[in-house]
């Protein structure tokens, strides 16, 4: 077993933790770390095996990873509608990706959990009133008023309680029936259903629909086989907000481990994986598979030095490394550290999230994406492993079911103009269930040839 030396659940606590809100009152803050502390973990150990097991086979090339979610969730959206679109999409597109390849899809949320977020600065300025930035809504609330943006330690205790009834949802959907291979036509939301993509989808699912029909008149027996009738579906957010992370550990008798009780799978953001620093010495100490972002400006020796952290014993399904380098520079940038990682002999799984090193401001001011880079980075990611002989494992999207209009291009062509319309994320700009239809359909020839 891994030794973790003088590691604790609290051992980050001496450590230099950037990006973490300053709380006016301590004993509120450690009120809910209390409360948080004595209420049962959402993932158990053996949840946490199992993706480490799927991630594993990732790792040898043997299955792809999609992840997926908001960039911020919210708590006024837990319920119902935002879940269960975000959840419909990532399913249609791990159908797409594993018919077209052949390959099983890992389905990993941005979600259940996904509501602390890092910033470029710790204030916003608008019409002359400068007041602390938003930091998720674990942390402040997103309207802009001084009463809104106070960091206020209750809101813990709301992430725990909106997480688990995500969670709760997300259990429901993904066992109860709705994910059914049978229902393949269903999961397709109105404003998709006719648009190119959803006549796209439609024709996908009508010959899945009738290769069951075929395979059942021939006597295959559906109703035993449970991969048709339920899915895996695994939950993941940044392990950015360490108090509630540490108040979320626990101590697995069995294995003798510990493990972070919030998501299967915990990552860090480009801003937060220092080595020497908090973020890296909570993570290291935990059991669950765990992702760290690398931006343009990550060289090869600092990737090798957090594996060694993250991952001394080159566990296969331990560790994801996500790259986020720009479509203009992936292809300069990647290269380098596949080879380093390929010749120190270490095996994790490659992710490439084409969102966060593509972000641009709009004519009329808003934060969003293109289609286009995005598509351009993540064929680029592709082409960097062909080039250097490793296996390209996965994708991380911000993304959500919702008809929201937040990232510009794709069939639709959302203009500048057409972004205002609704634009409803308090972060980053996420890609619309048809703009992530179309993706995934791109994604899958380029899979599909790859892994020809
Ligand atoms: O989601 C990631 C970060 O929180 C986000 O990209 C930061 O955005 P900012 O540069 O507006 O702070
Ligand atoms: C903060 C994020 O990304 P990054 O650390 O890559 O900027 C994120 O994934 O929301
Ligand atoms: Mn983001």
């Amino acid at each position: 077993m891994q030794d973790l030396g003088n590691w604790t659940p609290s051992s980050w606590r001496a450590r230099p933790a950037l990006q973490l809100p300053a709380y006016a009152d301590d004993g509120a803050l450690r009120a809910a770390e209390q409360r948080l502390a004595t209420l049962p973990a959402l993932i158990f150990p053996g949840e946490i095996a199992q993706l480490r097991t799927r991630l594993g086979a990732v790792a040898r090339g043997e299955a792809f990873l999609l992840q997926g979610g908001d960039c911020a969730e919210s708590f006024d959206e837990v319920g119902q509608d935002a879940v269960e679109s975000t959840f419909r999409v990532i399913l249609q597109m791990a159908v797409v990706l594993t018919y077209a390849a052949a390959c099983p899809v890992v389905k990993l949320g941005r979600i259940a959990g996904q509501f602390a977020k890092p910033r470029s600065s710790d204030s916003e300025t608008v019409d002359g009133t400068t007041l602390p930035s938003y930091r998720g809504d674990i942390v402040n609330g997103s309207a802009f008023s001084a009463a809104a943006r106070l960091p206020d330690p209750a809101r813990l205790l709301t992430a725990y309680a909106h997480s688990t009834t995500t969670l709760n949802q997300l259990r429901a959907l993904a066992q109860g029936g709705f994910a059914d291979l049978h229902e393949v036509h269903r999961w397709t939301a109105d404003f998709v259903r006719t648009s190119p993509q959803g006549a796209r989808f439609a024709e996908l699912a009508d010959r899945i629909t009738e290769s069951l029909g075929f395979m059942e008149a021939c006597g295959f027996d559906a109703a035993r086989t449970p991969q048709l009738h339920a899915v895996e579906f695994y939950t993941s957010h940044e392990a950015l907000h360490l108090h509630y992370e540490q108040a979320l550990t626990r101590h697995d008798a069995r294995s003798g481990r510990w493990y972070g009780g919030s998501a299967h799978m915990l990552w860090l953001g480009e801003r937060t994986r220092q080595l020497e620093g908090a973020h890296i010495e909570y993570l290291r100490g935990i059991d669950n598979p765990v992702g760290v972002k690398l931006g343009p400006n990550a060289a090869a020796d600092d990737v090798l030095r957090l594996l060694d952290r993250l991952d001394p014993d080159n566990q296969p399904g331990r560790s994801v490394l996500i790259s986020r380098m720009g479509s203009d520079k992936v292809a300069e940038r990647l290269p380098p550290l596949l080879r380093a990682v390929r010749r120190a002999g270490r095996t994790p799984v490659w992710c490439c999230d084409p969102m966060h090193g593509n972000t641009v401001t709009a004519s009329n001011g808003y934060k969003t994406r293109d289609f286009e880079r995005i598509l351009g980075e993540m064929r680029g990611f592709f082409s960097a492993h062909a080039q250097e002989g490793t296996y390209a494992g996965g994708l991380h999207f911000e993304m959500t079911g919702q008809d929201v209009t937040e990232c510009r291009g794709g069939a639709q062509a959302l203009s500048d103009e057409g972004l205002a319309s609704r634009y409803r994320s308090a972060c980053d700009p996420r890609l619309n269930g048809s703009q992530s239809l179309e993706l995934a359909f791109q994604i899958a020839d380029v899979l599909k040839a790859a892994r020809a």
